[in-house]
């Protein structure tokens, strides 16, 4: 078995073909260095996209009330990222890589049963280690897992990088990319403060405590599973393949 790598993409970095294209140009750059990479994929763009999440909702609710159950909700939710992990996988074929496609569900992340807002229990990395004695590339569906006797259930809003933290740690990943639509975690939102700057490097403490804040670049949940595994993260622009990004470790001290 070769180093394994996580590398996470966001909506945003899925949305249409020429942004997949370039998500499998950053896989296809880790497998030439070595990696084995488990590819985890959100759900393609945003409200308004026909199969972001918020559109999925849409086709359910009215006046923000729904007739599903919170456990049918979360079938429903889960298809976007079902839809992104098929079209990335086709697409990584037509490239001529050799992948492999799961869901949450297959790639073993066992939740509890609070739906919308599960938490990961453990990661059972066994079809993710034997789709390895095959591809190169295990493309998974974020944002989702299932419970012991088979319910489908959702991470939270944002739930997909916590999804590429817990694969990380089972794996005992080298580390974990979480690729988005900015250049790394940053002293603001640049979308309310275009003068905001990408802070490169930050303790797990320090990520925790701004995602809690609201800094919805990564969930923090995410941020404490990497924490407690001791696996270093990345949160790195899909679309400036020159950016550094910021780097999320144990302790600031230790870079120099
Ligand atoms: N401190 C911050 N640093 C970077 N981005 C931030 C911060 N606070 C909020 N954001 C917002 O987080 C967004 C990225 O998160 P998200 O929309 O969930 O992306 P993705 O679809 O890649 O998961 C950015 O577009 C940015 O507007
Ligand atoms: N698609 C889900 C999960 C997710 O993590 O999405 P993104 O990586 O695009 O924030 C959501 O919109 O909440």
């Amino acid at each position: 078995m070769g180093k394994i790598i996580v590398q996470k993409f966001g909506g945003t970095s899925v949305q249409n073909h020429s942004a997949r294209d370039l998500a499998l140009d950053h896989v296809q750059a880790a497998v030439d260095q070595g990696y084995q990479v488990v590819m985890v994929v959100s759900a393609m763009g945003r409200k308004g996209d026909p199969y972001a999440t918020d559109s999925l909702l849409n086709l359910v609710s009215e006046n923000h009330q729904t007739q599903l159950t919170a456990q049918e909700l979360d079938q429903l939710m889960a298809t976007g990222e079902l839809i992104s992990m098929s079209v990335m996988v086709n697409q990584a074929r037509q490239r001529k890589m050799k992948v492999a496609g799961l869901t949450g569900a297959q790639a073993g992340v066992i939740t509890n049963y609070d739906y919308q807002s599960a938490l990961v229990d453990h990661v059972d990395p066994k079809a993710i280690l034997t789709a390895f004695q095959t591809v190169d590339v295990v493309i998974v569906a974020g944002f989702q897992g299932v419970t012991t006797d088979g319910h489908v259930t959702t991470l939270g809003r944002g739930g997909s990088d916590t999804s590429a933290t817990a694969i990380g740690a089972a794996l005992n990943a080298c580390f974990v990319d979480i690729f988005t639509d900015v250049n790394g975690v940053m002293n603001r939102d640049p979308k309310q403060d275009p003068s905001a700057q990408v802070i490169p490097f930050l303790t797990y403490t320090e990520m925790v405590r701004m995602a809690e804040n609201g800094a919805k670049v990564v969930h923090p949940r995410a941020v404490k599973i990497a924490m407690n595994a001791e696996i270093p993260f990345r949160v790195r622009s899909t679309y400036r393949v020159t950016e550094q990004g910021c780097t999320i470790i144990g302790s600031s001290r230790l870079i120099k």
